[in-house]
């Protein structure tokens, strides 16, 4: 690489970690959301509702068509976020409501 490339590189890396601070702050504001919906499902399979988990899927694939993003890219980024927010709910849902008994 040579030195205007190592410079330009370190400008964009310096630009991706201040989205990633912003990126970071809203999934803190998504989990708060997350948590609350945990302790009102009466159940597992209400905590995993796949059917929910489509509908976000297709919106949000479909605000990726319009913001000019990858939708792949935006669907795993989703899938794998989405996989770690159901294992939080799932214990939130656990510790507010001990007796239920856990899903295979
Ligand atoms: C937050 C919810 O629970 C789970 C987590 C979801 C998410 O992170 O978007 C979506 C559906 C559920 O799997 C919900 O039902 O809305």
């Amino acid at each position: 690489m040579s030195a205007e490339q190592v410079a330009d590189l370190a400008e964009i890396r310096a630009r991706i970690d201040l989205l990633d601070r912003e990126v970071v702050r809203l999934l803190g504001e998504r989990e708060t959301l997350v948590r609350q919906a945990g302790r009102l499902k009466s159940d597992d399979a209400a905590v995993r509702a796949p059917d929910r988990v489509a509908q976000v899927i297709a919106r949000v694939r479909a605000v990726a068509e319009e913001v000019g993003a990858s939708p792949e890219v935006v669907e795993r980024t989703y899938r794998a976020m989405i996989g770690a927010f159901i294992d939080l709910e799932l214990a939130v849902h656990r510790a507010a409501d001990p007796s239920a008994p856990p899903s295979p």
